[in-house]
């Protein structure tokens, strides 16, 4: 039976160990905690989804660092790991995750996963493990970690996969066609990409201006909306400048040669949230607000805004939520420095 490493044990990495904890075992999957490490080792973890059901609970290992992780399987008949699942925050850090995650990395056999959004994330990983298949994910499941160890999703659950680079060589290949039959098996959607990179692009439409405005505004994606509706005394309206910043992010996908990341897309992506029930989704960078937390503004609209500088193409209002969000994230850092 496969095993895997979970590391980022929260909103996101919770429900897709579960799922992968459906389809090799609970006692295949480990994952490295940190704030939830009491409540996890105690009681497992607790998904409540509008799409899969309420209270599914799991206990797969548990382990404070990627070290211990192996440790606790070192005697077993496969002393490794074949799937290493990164979804924490991908945030910079000292030190980095791509080293965090090193004890954990068999070179030649274990398939990095990143379970995260925004663009240009895989390279640290690709160059610090040449021979490992790097799997880019893209998820569409909005969750939350409600409290230590217990995760709520709601409405859509969808994970695109395929190689970092598109390139990659066939095993690479094989490895991310394997970890999509795996997460079919757990009883979740998954598909797999010849080249991720569009989807990747087709994600950050919603993300790019989403996540950093809902922060911004401490605003669901709807509550957002409901802001600002048309009106006859000025004409602004919010869902309408979302949108204008969606049209900027698409031209730098297309700039990137996705062409079919168009405004028809566009479109689409803008009408599910002007469809959804109040209050909406609350995006992970809102939730790192309400806590106080650094936010994703580099992976997800920063990286945006130096591609669509190196391609010559003009983001003005890209780059206006990038300062903006940036300098909020810093923010949080700077609280926690003792003046
Ligand atoms: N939430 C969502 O709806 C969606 C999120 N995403 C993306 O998924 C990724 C993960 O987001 P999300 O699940 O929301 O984030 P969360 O903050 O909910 O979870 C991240 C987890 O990673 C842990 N972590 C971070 N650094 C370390 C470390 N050094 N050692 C051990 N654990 C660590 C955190 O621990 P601690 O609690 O101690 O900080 C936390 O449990 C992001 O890229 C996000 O943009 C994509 C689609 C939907
Ligand atoms: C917008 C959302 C919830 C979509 O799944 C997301 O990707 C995020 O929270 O970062």
């Amino acid at each position: 039976m496969p095993r895997a490493l979970l590391f980022g044990a929260g909103s996101l990495g919770v429900p897709y160990a579960w799922v992968l904890s459906r389809a090799i075992g609970e006692s295949n999957v480990t994952a490295v905690c940190r704030s939830n490490f009491d409540e996890a080792s105690r009681n497992g973890f607790t998904v409540h989804s509008k799409l899969w059901g309420n209270d599914l609970k799991y206990k797969p290992r548990i382990a404070k660092t990627t070290a211990e992780a192996v440790q606790q399987i070192a005697s077993d008949a496969q002393p490794f790991f074949d799937y290493v699942v990164v979804a924490a925050k991908a945030l910079p850090s000292y030190p980095p995750i791509t080293e965090l995650i090193g004890p954990a990395v068999t070179a030649g056999k274990t398939s990095i996963v990143l379970l995260q959004n925004g663009i240009g994330i895989e390279d640290e990983y690709a160059e610090r493990y040449p021979e490992n298949p790097i799997l880019s994910t893209v998820a569409y499941f909005p969750a939350t970690q409600v409290s230590p160890g217990v995760v709520q999703h709601r409405e859509i659950e969808m994970l695109h996969v395929g190689t970092y680079p598109a390139s990659a060589p066939a095993a690479h290949k094989d490895a991310a066609r394997n970890f999509v039959d795996l997460i079919k098996q757990g009883g979740a959607s998954a598909t797999l990409h010849d080249d991720v990179q569009r989807e990747r692009w087709g994600k950050l439409l919603v993300n790019g201006p989403w996540n950093p405005v809902c922060a911004l505004t401490r605003s669901r994606d709807r509550q957002f909306i409901d802001s600002k509706k048309p009106d006859h005394r000025n004409g602004e309206d919010a869902l309408g400048f979302i949108r204008d910043v969606m049209l900027e992010v698409a031209a730098v996908a297309r700039a990137c040669g996705y062409e079919d990341v168009d405004e028809k897309l566009v479109d689409f992506q803008i009408n599910r949230a002007r469809v959804r029930d109040l209050p909406g989704v609350q995006p992970s960078m809102l939730a790192d607000v309400l806590e106080g937390r650094s936010m994703e503004a580099d992976a997800i609209v920063g990286n945006a805004v130096r591609i669509a500088k190196e391609k010559g193409v003009p983001v003005p209002m890209l780059r206006t939520i990038y300062l903006l969000a940036n300098g909020l994230s810093e923010s949080f850092s700077r609280d926690k420095v003792p003046s």
